[in-house]
């Protein structure tokens, strides 16, 4: 679980400081896949940051409850930023070589991974060889060698094109069930929030706050037909006048 509790960020000091979030709280149980939309510049980035540890808070406090000593956090981002001269594979066990794993456990797991994001058969190919959609099945593969509780990913979706995009939101869902990971997502569209997530936040700007929490109850696994129910198309209904309240 993740219970986020009043915690804001001002980037710089005096009258250049900008703050990226107001106070927030949000509380996140183990496994759920939160989807998190909001305009340009409302802090999404930034609390994804924070709950990584690769930002601090101004102000507030995150738990992560969880039993591992260091922080269990894989993250991906919008682009794979992966290693050019290394393969699939190589790229894959980067994090596990970084951290000590033998060689032969090494070898099992990023079998594992190859097969959980469905690149058998390219596991020593380059980055230069893979479509922009492999290259994000590698980014998650590696984010998730280290098998950490939380998978982080920001916008990791927004630069393949729509088919495939569709096609990986399923692959995540299915790796998401298959793992049972806790999942932040944050992303530009509300459809893809309300057909992967189990909550959606809505965030607004000028500072970034929270305006609301969703609960998503359409029925899993998520299929094509959710996408023309009723209750999906309602609540993408709502999300969007959501994001349009928000934006002013
Ligand atoms: N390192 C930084 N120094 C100063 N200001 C920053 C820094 N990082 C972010 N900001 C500012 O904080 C605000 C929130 O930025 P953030 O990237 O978190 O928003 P976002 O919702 O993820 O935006 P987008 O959807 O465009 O990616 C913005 O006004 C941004 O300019």
């Amino acid at each position: 679980m993740i219970r986020i509790e009043q915690v804001s960020k001002t980037f710089g000091q005096g009258k250049n400081s900008v703050v990226a979030l107001a106070p927030l709280d949000q509380f996140i149980g183990e496994g759920e896949f939160i989807a998190i939309v909001g305009p340009s510049g409302c802090g999404k980035s930034t609390l994804l940051r924070i709950v990584a540890g690769l930002e601090t808070a101004t102000e507030g406090r995150i738990t992560l409850g969880t039993s591992q000593l260091k922080r269990p956090v894989g993250f991906v981002f919008q682009d794979a930023v992966l290693l050019p001269w290394k393969t699939v594979a190589g790229n894959i066990r980067f994090p596990l070589d970084t951290s000590g794993v033998p060689r032969k456990v090494g070898d099992r797991k990023v079998e594992e991974l190859v097969e959980l994001v469905g690149l058998q058969g390219f596991e020593n190919a380059l980055p230069k060889q893979l479509s922009g959609g492999m290259k994000q099945r590698t980014a998650i593969a590696r984010a998730l060698a280290d098998d950490p509780a939380i998978l982080l990913m920001d916008e990791p979706f927004s630069a393949v094109d729509l088919m495939t995009r569709e096609g990986l939101n399923d692959e995540l869902l299915r790796i998401w069930q298959a793992t049972g990971k806790t999942i932040l997502l944050v992303t530009h569209s509300v459809e893809e929030a309300a057909y992967l997530g189990t909550k959606v936040m809505v965030m607004s700007a000028r500072p970034g706050r929270l305006r609301k929490t969703y609960d998503v109850a359409l029925p899993s696994p998520r299929t094509e037909e959710t996408k023309t129910s009723a209750d999906y198309l309602d609540l993408v209904g709502e999300l969007k006048h959501m994001m349009r309240d928000a934006d002013r």
